[in-house]
């Protein structure tokens, strides 16, 4: 389906693609994926099912056959795994840990990629994720990857924790992001990296609305929008 448009909006933990294309594809009325929501709840499933995370084929297996929903509703999107809500559970740190663990996996992202690509419908589709722009969507007209430093990113973590009422340590943040963004970046498979063609955005000291309005104009040069 390639006369469907794709922005694909992809960097480490916490440089706020989640933000920055939610806001995008309300600003254009598109569909959004957050391929990072199906990672953790390949994750969630595992450690409720009791499947080892690094049991390739089991994980594989689940991962091509999660039972998921995301419901729409006025308060955002409810995240349904078999029957339950858990979308508070798939946003803990502890979550976002394990699923970059299962998401180094060939097995997991196989397993993931014809759900992900589904996504794609018309008008179009705002993408974030690490792997929007290099596997899932190559041929997507725009491509956007947004960084921060790791001092911003774990200073967003840690007010956003403390917004839900979590003291966060930032060294531990700082520590626990590296790790991450190590992990990610150097996964054989997809590993977080720019896509060639990739527009580079750095939002250290930019607020979202400043983000926002920048790929907004990405969007406008490419002509995207009628
Ligand atoms: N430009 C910005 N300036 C200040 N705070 C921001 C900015 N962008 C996002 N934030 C805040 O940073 C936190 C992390 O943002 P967000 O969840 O969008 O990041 P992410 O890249 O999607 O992270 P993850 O990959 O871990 O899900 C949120 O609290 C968000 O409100
Ligand atoms: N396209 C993607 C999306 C996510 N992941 C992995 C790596 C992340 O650390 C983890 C959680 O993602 P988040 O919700 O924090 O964006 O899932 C991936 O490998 N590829």
């Amino acid at each position: 389906m390639t006369n469907v448009p794709v922005v694909t909006i992809d960097g480490p933990s916490g440089s706020g693609k989640g933000t920055l294309s939610r806001l995008l594809a309300g600003a254009l009325g598109w569909h959004f994926l957050d391929s990072g929501a199906l990672y953790r709840l390949v994750a969630l499933a595992a450690m409720r099912d009791g499947v080892p995370l690094e049991d390739a084929p089991r994980m594989g297996d689940l991962a091509a056959s999660l039972d998921v929903d995301f419901v729409a509703g006025s308060g955002g999107t409810q995240v349904v795994l078999c029957g339950d809500d858990v979308s508070l559970a798939i946003r803990e740190e502890s979550c976002g840990i394990a699923a970059s663990k299962v998401a180094v996996l060939p097995e997991v992202r196989e397993g993931l990629l014809a759900r992900q690509r589904a996504f794609r419908r018309k008008p179009g589709l705002v993408a974030d994720g690490r792997d929007m722009g290099t596997v899932v969507f190559p041929d997507a007209p725009l491509k956007v990857f947004l960084t921060a430093s790791l001092e911003e990113r774990a200073t967003r973590r840690r007010k956003q924790l403390k917004e839900q009422g979590i003291d966060a340590n930032l060294h531990a943040l700082l520590h626990d992001l590296a790790e991450r963004d190590a992990r990610d970046a150097q996964r054989a498979v997809a590993p977080l990296r720019p896509a060639d063609d990739a527009m580079m955005l750095d939002s250290s000291g930019m607020d979202i609305q400043t983000v926002l309005d920048q790929v907004l104009e990405f969007v406008s040069a490419r002509h995207l929008v009628v």
